[in-house]
């Protein structure tokens, strides 16, 4: 999952009885193997954390701005107003300093291709368009005259070195470049072991996090103040007045059109806007769980109010029990919204504070709680991202497990993608990802681990395919799911766990309905049948469903993959 386990799974039969060391030297267990634990070689390999150096950078730079403009740099991972550290800091110092405030929004179809993995091999036309992104964005802010420029840090390799170049280049124009820590409740580089080393394990990492936003929480929750609007001197002003003339919103971006249905769908699906995010989590937080709430847009009409804000039978209140349910809606759908950035981390947890007298509640043992430490593991994979930049530049985690002998079989993977594996879970989890941009988390888990440990496909394929069909695709959140899932990440389930793709749907989706929605084949089908209908239905029945066999046999694929696992780079091949 990345990351959520359900109760039964936090206890492994690793993580159980002894801690998991995140400084393990590589000592081999009962099984002869490694486990799920990372090596010091593999914990202190790679390149050295960047964000440091953008840190320095901007400490060092000697800059006496002239300008009379202060810009602000959105990203696409913070499409808004309110709660925005760097737009709330552009603000104050344009108000302080009687400066106009400008949002600059840069649109590069480059930094989207890469993100999304699809483009390993980006062109060289491609690259120097995006390497002259600092010195565009610069050149624009001497034009309007500009003397100071804000944004949110991204801790993406390619985006911490953009900024670095970006306030190199200020300096060189006497433009004064700050980039401030935004994404994360608490910024990644804080939450540190004793030592003054980056956790690679969730739960210690956990802790300290809890206890930092507890120390201080006015800091880390607080929210910032909205920006000022300008005053009525910016239409008269002589490089400001015309951006007022010039504002066109393209409709797509060159390379990423949707096509019609698909763009409508999504619109009615996931409605932009702030408010509606605010919605969004309004509703988790005060109405009633909806059965089927997987065929639902968010905002959908049909949800009863709760009896009060964070009740026991509002969403929220109910949380720890049906997060792991699919075919009800009992998580807050609001990663789309966080992934944009259109509503904070923070905003999600302060939200929380007045069902716990005002205090922050991230324990597992209460459904607020519970809530919390899942945003809260957003942070811890911006943490592991900024500790190990080398995750961003397509390395396992886990280095020994490169060596696995993995499969490629193109007709295969595009069974998985377009759901006809054959096992009923899988296929409703991949549909759903084609029709909604979106999957429940319990079964992202489940397709992940499927194309790593049944087809023994390297994960990496699927990770790209997740960030290329996702709404809420983060980078961070997308590597780490995927890393728990293959046990190739940070914290993974151990790798001689293997989801049984037919028990998981019994337990996930127990009324069916889920599966039924998605896999319309399988709609007249009722318990066992409706799981296994390969195994539970005659030749005759099956053949009149037309729906796929299994394309790998579960037993079979399971034992392939804990000898792979067990000797990756021996010839094992089960
Ligand atoms: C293979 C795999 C890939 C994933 N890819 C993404 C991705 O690209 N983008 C993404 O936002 N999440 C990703 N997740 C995490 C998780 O599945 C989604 O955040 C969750 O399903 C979103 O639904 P929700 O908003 O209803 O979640 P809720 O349960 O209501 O959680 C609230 C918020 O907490 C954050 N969150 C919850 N769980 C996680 C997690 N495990 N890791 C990081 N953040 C979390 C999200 O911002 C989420 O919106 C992935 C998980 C797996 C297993």
């Amino acid at each position: 999952m990345a990351p959520k386990r359900p109760a039964s799974s936090t206890s492994s039969p690793s993580s159980a009885k002894k801690p998991r060391a995140s400084t393990s030297s590589g000592s081999k267990n009962a099984r002869g193997d490694l486990g799920d634990k990372a090596t010091a070689a593999e914990l202190s390999e790679g390149q050295a954390p960047i964000l440091p150096e953008l840190l320095d950078v901007m400490k060092e730079k000697q800059v006496d701005p002239k300008g009379d403009v202060i810009v602000y740099s959105m990203r696409m991972k913070d499409l808004r107003l309110r709660d925005s550290r760097g737009l709330s800091q552009a603000s104050a110092l344009a108000q302080e300093t009687k400066k106009h405030l400008v949002v600059l929004f840069v649109i590069a179809p480059g930094d989207y291709k890469a993100h999304d993995r699809s483009a390993r091999r980006i062109d060289f036309v491609l690259l120097d368009q995006r390497k002259e992104v600092p010195q565009r964005i610069i050149k624009w802010c001497s034009t309007i005259r500009a003397s100071h420029l804000f944004g949110n840090i991204e801790h993406e390799v390619d985006e911490l070195r953009r900024d670095i170049a970006t306030v190199k280049e200020g300096a060189n124009a006497n433009i004064d470049v700050s980039f401030v820590h935004d994404l994360c409740v608490v910024p990644p580089g804080t939450i540190r072991t004793q030592q003054g080393k980056p956790y690679s394990v969730f739960s210690p990492w956990a802790r300290n996090w809890t206890a930092t936003v507890k120390q201080n929480q006015s800091k880390y929750l607080d929210e910032s103040p909205e920006p000022a609007a300008n005053d009525e001197s910016i239409y008269k002003h002589d490089t400001c007045a015309d951006l007022f003339k010039t504002g066109e919103i393209p409709d797509y971006v060159e390379g990423f059109k949707l096509d019609e249905e698909d763009a409508k769908r999504m619109q009615t699906m996931w409605p932009e806007s702030e408010k509606t995010a605010h919605e969004v989590l309004d509703r988790f937080v005060a109405y009633k769980t909806r059965e089927h709430g997987f065929e639902f847009e968010p905002m959908a009409k049909g949800s009863e109010q709760a009896s009060g804000p964070g009740a026991k039978d509002s969403r929220l209140g109910q949380y720890a029990e049906n997060r792991n349910r699919p075919d009800i809606d009992g998580t807050s759908r609001l990663s789309p919204y966080i992934a944009a950035g259109v509503i904070s981390a923070r905003a999600c947890i302060r939200m929380t504070l007045p069902f716990n007298k005002g205090k922050l509640d991230a324990e597992r043992g209460s459904n607020i709680g519970m809530w919390v430490q899942e945003i809260s593991w957003r942070d811890f994979y911006q943490d592991v991202l900024v500790a190990w930049p080398r995750i961003c530049m397509n390395q396992f985690f886990l280095r020994r497990y490169e060596a696995v002998k993995w499969e490629h079989d193109e007709e295969l993977f595009t069974a998985w993608k377009e759901g006809r594996t054959g096992y009923p879970l899988v296929d409703a989890g991949m549909r759903q990802v084609k029709q909604q941009g979106y999957m429940h988390n319990r079964v992202r888990m489940n397709v992940a681990s499927f194309l790593a440990k049944h087809l023994m496909m390297d994960w990496r394929h699927g990770e790209r395919w997740f960030m290329q069909n996702l709404i809420d695709g983060d980078f961070a959140a997308n590597n780490g799911g995927w890393g728990w899932s293959s046990s190739c990440g940070t914290d993974p389930q151990p790798y001689f766990r293997i989801f049984n793709p037919t028990s998981q749907s019994e337990k996930a989706d127990p009324t069916g309905d889920y599966i039924r929605f998605f896999v319309p084949e399988l709609k007249s089908l009722k318990g066992k049948e409706l799981y296994d209908p390969h195994g539970k239905l005659s030749d005759g029945r099956f053949r009149a469903l037309k729906y796929p066999a299994p394309i790998v046999e579960h037993t079979k694929a399971r034992a392939r993959a804990l000898a792979r696992f067990k000797e990756p780079g021996s010839a094992a091949d089960a």
